[in-house]
């Protein structure tokens, strides 16, 4: 990327994105409220207290391998030897096996636990089992062992007490697998966050409520809400849609305070800009406030978070609002980039970097394959996407009333405000898989 030497700076008033995601961040107080699930129910659900072992893993000393548990010296003194061991003992896994016997090996299948006397294990590769005269099993083996090899030790893998979830963890099928492990039946979750997604803007039609050949004229199908409460379910929210919103002060005003009811977050899209219809950041003002408006990032600009008031009369307290733009793409990268983020926050996890793009550890420096010479004084999310050569294309129409571009991506670029690219050039690349994890 080249620095621009003529870009102007961000208008005054625009907060940079790393700042508008602190301030964010700064009131995402957790939900303190838990819930106890069975692991089968906890998928995707962030754990509310640390989980300790209550065992060690393994909880015996087992083979690695389907073999022979031997003593090594004995093993070193035969095969110089070239004699043959007898065979004393069989354990399987599930069983156990007696004390082994002085000059005597042990079959041992993989996970059986090591017998006492034993401090090795030969895989059978390494072994030629026969009788000896009177039929009773031996074994001569075709290499002496190491001392301890292919044993798994007690606690290994995990010590008895060992925090093994932290509080704040969110769980995905290796986590609940691993409380599995340990024998835990049920785990204490964060509840769930209880979020009420609202449109507006007179021109939205639901799909399936006019058929396209009869749409009237400037009406459009409602698209965001469609992909906010997807990405909304994928983080494991409570979601209510709540009703179109006319472009009228009242009826806003109207909707907010019902959505806020029994909610933890009242999210928009729509009708946060400067237009004359665009009611939200006035509604809010009248039923809360607002801590943020505007940040110098394209698409995404109109981008507001502030809080309502929950009425007195039923649970009361404040709950957040976040109001995205209107525009589809613009809503969809500021989702990612902001609402996914405070989510995961207020559901108490504690490392967001993971999942906000200003936190680097999740982009990828790629060539560009494509040219951008034009200067925005904005930091600007281009849509992307990898190609067999190991470079970026640019999706040709970036409006950000173009959804298909995002459809199209597997990714954006963050592009430093002011600058410019040239094919070839190195450029952040912050796939949407890292996105949305
Ligand atoms: N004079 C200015 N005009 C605009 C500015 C500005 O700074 N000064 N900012 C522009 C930017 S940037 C954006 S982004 C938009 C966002 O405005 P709003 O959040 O108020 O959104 P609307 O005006 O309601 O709608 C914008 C656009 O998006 C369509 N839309 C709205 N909701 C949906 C939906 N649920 N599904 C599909 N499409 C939706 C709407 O029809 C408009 O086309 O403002 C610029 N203007
Ligand atoms: O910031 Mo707007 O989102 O460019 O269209």
């Amino acid at each position: 990327m080249n620095p621009a030497p003529t870009a102007a700076p961000a208008r005054p008033g625009l907060l940079p994105l790393d700042d508008a995601l602190a301030a964010l961040l700064a009131t995402a107080q957790p939900l303190n409220e838990l819930e106890t699930l069975a692991l089968d129910e906890a998928d995707g659900r962030v754990l509310a207290q640390d989980l300790r072992a209550a065992l060690d893993v393994p909880g015996f000393d087992n083979s690695a391998m389907d073999g022979y548990a031997v003593r090594a010296a004995e093993v070193a003194a035969a095969h110089a030897a070239g004699a043959a061991l007898p065979v004393s003992l069989r354990i399987p896994a599930g069983a156990v096996g007696a004390a082994l016997q002085a000059g005597t090996v042990a079959r041992i299948f993989t996970g059986a636990p090591i017998p006492t006397g034993a401090d090795a294990v030969l895989a059978q590769e390494e072994a030629e089992p026969n009788t000896d005269a009177s039929g009773s099993p031996q074994v001569r083996f075709l290499k002496p062992a190491r001392l301890g090899q292919h044993i798994r030790r007690r606690g290994e893998d995990i010590a008895h007490g060992q925090v093994v979830l932290p509080a704040g963890t969110l769980l995905g099928p290796a986590e609940l697998g691993l409380a599995a492990s340990l024998g835990a039946a049920q785990l204490p979750l964060r509840r769930r966050l209880r979020v009420a997604l609202l449109s507006s803007g007179d021109e939205l039609i639901e799909p399936g409520h006019i058929a396209p050949e009869r749409l009237p004229p400037g009406a459009i199908y409602n698209s965001n809400r469609t992909f906010l409460r997807a990405l909304l379910q994928r983080l494991g929210c409570q979601v209510s849609v709540c009703a179109p919103v006319p472009d009228r002060l009242d009826a806003t005003v109207a909707a907010l305070r019902e959505a806020a009811q029994g909610h933890d977050l009242v999210l928009s899209s729509g009708g946060v800009s400067v237009g004359e219809a665009d009611h939200l950041k006035a509604a809010v003002q009248a039923l809360g406030g607002l801590h943020l408006w505007q940040i110098a990032i394209k698409p995404g600009k109109p981008f507001a978070h502030g809080w309502l008031e929950r009425a007195a009369a039923t649970a009361g307290g404040r709950c957040h609002y976040i109001g995205l733009p209107g525009n589809p793409v613009a809503s969809y990268v500021t989702f990612l980039l902001l609402v996914q983020p405070f989510v995961r926050r207020l559901q108490g996890v504690q490392d967001v970097s993971g999942c906000a793009s200003p936190g680097l550890p999740q982009t990828i420096e790629l060539p560009a394959h494509f040219d951008w010479p034009s200067v925005e004084r904005r930091r600007e999310f281009l849509r992307v996407r990898r190609n067999a050569a190991g470079g970026l294309d640019l999706y040709p129409s970036q409006g950000s009333g173009v959804l298909s571009s995002i459809a199209w991506a597997d990714g954006l670029v963050d592009k430093a405000p002011g600058q410019t690219i040239a094919h070839g050039d190195g450029v952040r690349y912050w796939p949407f898989g890292a996105a949305l994890g």
